[in-house]
């Protein structure tokens, strides 16, 4: 029996009482630490296990609700104590749960066939706690007035609703609007980029520098689209970004929430698409989907999102009438015939390149560099997702054939700084000269006033935890410690030839739990400081009617929460976990599964089991004058003010890792942490009124511009350090995409052509040669430089390979010299300095621990 061990804890507690399932059964010979809260009847038939077949691959994926059940009565949970009572209180509204009452519906018919409709049901996010999509009802035609239209003695108004505009009546929606001043008026280019994506209905890519409004064009086109699909808009429109801070800025999710992949570790994680209610949602409803930061979605995510979109409408069909059901793979359209719309500058950050742990990269078959260079568990036989190349590199990419639209004009920054534009617009390409950075030095050489409240902006978090702590030593309540907590299960069914003891050791040790980088071991707080919030609980963000709690929103801890407060939080949370555990377990037994508890079950279950001890034993310690920890009886909750305005409890989250073939580490903690100061990553979309940046340490491309960027104006801007040469990176990759952009744009303006990028679809556009793609239109305008072509063809697919194998993506089959170089020497963890190994002070890699520049 596996057995499960809480890091941070070394005196094992006695065995549990025997349950009655196999869940339990997980802990029976346990050593947890930690006592279970108070359980209803646990699902009955639960085999943890490593080998998820691909219908099982729903970690995050599957969010179906079941019927009304009768909910099993807990017994009593143990009361929450206050450590210290909370001087001064404010009156406070009445906390709202956290995770609401779960809507309860109908049980839906047992689908038989893909091509019977399903009843519609709600369904809930992969880590967000809300139905993200809503399949609701169709809406019968005579359908009850809207409580808008109802006038106050509660009798319909006569006056019919007035029908939603069509596409087409874009541009008087936008004129109305602009005369009436609710927005600002777009600029030519915004407006060419609306009327392509609205009116023309194209794929669409919209660029330009930090700041030229590409949000802002994102956001009108929301507008309009509300309006143009009424009730149907949060289903028919996706709007995401990679990540969540960078979704805050659309009111989107995540990628990886709106799809239900969440955080893929393998090729087989994106089937979760497959999944419940996901195939009807992308075949069914999505017209638009809309992608913000492409710069930070990798070429390999956008290909196997693109494949499987294709591969649902091959199943499926698209829309109501089933638009290419069963047609062959290659005869549908891109992404299954939904309009996509990509916003971004890729001389921004780049893709994160996923880490392969040490010890997975020694279970890689026969190593990376071999057996056509695929990075396949030697055990499960699963295919590594590495997170490769960039977005423009992709199979998808050229397949959607965007129309390109360039945004020229900075907004961000105001006409009056034209000089200090075109010096961002020289660092961004990497033009700059010595007396560029001369400029920028003197411009930057200020201090902001504290009642500014700048935000400071740091290339790593070593030195963003040292300004934070900075920040919260100006403040005098005395800080509270929230501690974290650490365990590890191994999965049943190990290979024979691997120890329970081997994989236990390993989990224990593995990065996510030695070098966690979500969330801090210990986070100290006080009322009053400015926080960041790390993880999305609340993604809601239909009709925009409360703001969306995700990663990367700020706000301020405006006091501890009382007991009662904290109890009425945790409460609702642990019913939340409760009836979506129990959801998730009956849609499991639905589909016949008995066998196979999913991904999904045993994160909900572990939360459930933890959730309301780590609040009593880690939360709102004191720390004395040393910095150590006083440990506390009682326990404290933070009351935040987030930036919009929401008020919340904020309860401690779950983060878990798998290590594929082995088992699940987890940490729970506050999402919580300082926000004085962000890493640039963090950054990204951001802007600033006054922030005070460094970019002395960048190491990824674009980094630098990406914080100098943020600011609205040369006087919002303020240097930490001056900036020199060595601290600005560009992107190469990018540098040649845009001047094979540039290039192309003028030809296009010559032939008529729209833009669409690839060299097979140029040579097929232009009649060139294959190693001259625009040898026709040469004679036309200025070509490209064969180098950047050369560049970009590097990491293009091999057709042939795609063809004989075609689960297999192009990103898997690097020649080694390519592979090594993406990897970095032999695998992440190893002390190679270069792209694989770390710093062992900072945990950044690209420099040895003496070179640390913090
Ligand atoms: N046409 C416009 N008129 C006036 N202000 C605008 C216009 N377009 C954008 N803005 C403003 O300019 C600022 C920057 O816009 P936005 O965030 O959309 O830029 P961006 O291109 O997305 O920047 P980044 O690449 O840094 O994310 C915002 O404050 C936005 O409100």
């Amino acid at each position: 029996m596996a057995e499960v061990f809480d890091v941070d804890a070394p005196a094992p507690q006695p065995p549990q009482k025997k349950r009655s399932h196999d869940v339990i059964d997980l802990l029976e010979d346990d050593d947890v630490v930690i006592v279970a809260p108070p359980k209803k009847p646990r699902p009955e038939v639960v085999d943890v296990d490593a080998i998820d077949s691909d219908d099982d691959a729903d970690d995050n994926g599957e969010r179906g609700l079941g019927p009304p059940r009768p909910r099993v009565k807990p017994e009593p949970p143990r009361a929450l104590a206050v450590a210290q009572p909370c001087p001064a209180q404010r009156p406070v509204p009445k906390p709202e749960p956290r995770g609401p009452p779960v809507p309860v519906k109908p049980e839906p018919k047992k689908e038989v066939k893909p091509k019977v409709e399903q009843k519609p049901k709600v369904e809930l996010d992969d880590d967000g706690d809300q139905p993200m999509f809503t399949l609701k009802k169709k809406k019968k035609k005579a359908a009850a007035p809207s409580p808008a239209r109802l006038s106050e003695d509660g009798s319909d108004d006569d006056e019919p609703a007035e029908p939603p505009p069509p596409r087409s009546a874009f541009p008087q929606w936008l004129k109305a609007r602009e005369d009436a001043g609710d927005a600002p008026p777009l600029d030519p280019d915004q407006r060419r980029a609306c009327d392509c994506i609205v009116v023309q209905s194209k794929n669409t890519f919209v660029t330009g520098s930090g700041g030229n409004g590409k949000s802002h064009v994102t956001r009108t086109i929301l507008d309009f689209f509300e309006k143009h699909y009424g009730d149907q808009y949060s289903q028919k429109v996706a709007v995401c970004a990679p990540t969540g801070i960078a979704a805050t800025h659309v009111n989107g999710t995540t990628i990886h929430s709106a799809t239900g992949i969440g955080v893929p570790k393998c090729q087989e994680d994106f089937r979760r698409m497959h999944q419940g209610f996901r195939k009807e949602l992308w075949t069914k409803l999505v017209e638009v989907l809309i992608i913000d930061e492409i710069s930070m979605l990798s070429g390999e995510w956008l290909d196997n999102l693109e494949r499987m979109l294709r591969e649902l409408t091959h199943y499926y069909g698209r829309g109501e009438f089933q638009q290419y059901l069963r047609m062959p793979m290659k005869d549908i359209p891109a992404f299954g015939g939904i309009q996509v719309v990509v916003v971004g500058d890729f001389y921004q950050l780049p893709p994160i390149p996923a880490t392969i742990h040490g010890e997975t990269f020694q279970r890689l078959d026969h190593g990376l560099f071999h057996a056509q260079h695929i990075p396949k568990d030697s055990h499960t036989k699963k295919i590594y997702f590495t997170n490769r190349g960039y977005a423009f590199q992709s199979m998808a990419w050229r397949a959607a054939e965007f129309v390109y639209v360039h945004l020229r004009t900075c907004h961000r920054i105001g006409a009056s700084e034209r000089e200090f534009v075109q010096l961002m617009g020289r660092i961004r390409r990497g033009e700059a000269r010595d007396k560029d950075y001369d400029r920028l030095n003197k411009v930057g050489a200020k201090t902001h006033a504290d009642d500014a409240e700048p935000t400071e902006i740091w290339p790593t978090n070593a030195k963003v935890n040292a300004v934070n702590r900075q920040g919260l030593e100006r403040l005098k309540d005395p800080p509270k410690r929230f501690e974290h907590g650490t365990w590890v299960r191994p999965f049943k069914n190990i290979p024979p030839y691997i120890s329970v003891d081997e994989v236990t050791h390993a989990l224990k040790t593995c990065d996510f739990i030695k070098y966690n980088k979500l969330v801090e071991p210990t986070v100290d707080l006080k009322p009053g400081a400015r926080i960041l919030l790390l993880k999305n609980i609340d993604t809601r963000n239909e009709a925009k009617k409360e703001q969306p709690l995700v990663n990367g929103t700020t706000g301020r801890i405006l006091r501890w929460a009382t007991a009662a407060e904290a109890e009425a939080a945790l409460k609702a949370r642990e019913v939340y976990l409760e009836d979506k555990l129990e959801a998730a377990r009956e849609q499991r037994l639905a589909k016949g599964k008995r066998s196979h508890e999913t991904s999904l079950e045993r994160k909900l279950y572990e939360e459930l089991q933890k959730l309301r001890e780590h609040v009593l034993q880690h939360c709102g310690h004191d720390v004395d004058k040393q910095g150590q920890t006083i440990k506390t009886a009682g326990t404290l909750l933070p009351w935040v003010r987030f930036s919009k305005g929401r008020e919340e409890v904020v309860l401690p989250a779950l983060f878990d890792d798998e290590l594929v073939g082995q088992g699940v580490a987890y940490v729970m903690q506050i999402p919580l942490k300082l926000g004085y100061a962000v890493t640039i990553h963090k950054s990204q979309g951001m802007s600033l009124d006054a922030a005070t940046v460094s970019c002395s340490g960048s190491f990824a491309e674009g980094q630098a511009y990406v914080a100098l960027s943020r600011v609205t104006g040369a006087n919002a801007l303020a240097l930490a350090r001056p900036v020199r040469g060595v601290d600005i990176k560009t992107p190469k990759m990018a540098t040649a995409f845009y001047e094979l952009l540039n290039s192309l744009e003028a030809q296009a303006k010559i032939l008529g052509a729209p833009l669409d990028l690839g060299p097979l679809a140029l040579r097929e556009r232009f009649g060139g040669t294959e190693h001259d793609p625009l040898g026709a239109a040469r004679g036309i305008g200025p070509g490209p430089q064969l180098t950047a072509l050369e560049a970009i063809e590097r990491l293009e697919p091999s057709l042939d390979i795609e063809e004989e194998q075609p689960h297999v993506l192009h990103w898997q089959t690097k020649k080694p010299s390519v592979a090594r170089e993406e990897f970095g020497g032999h695998g992440v963890g190893s002390t190679t300095k270069g792209k694989g190994g770390k710093c062992f002070k900072c945990q950044q890699v690209g420099h040895w621990a003496a070179e640390c520049p913090n």
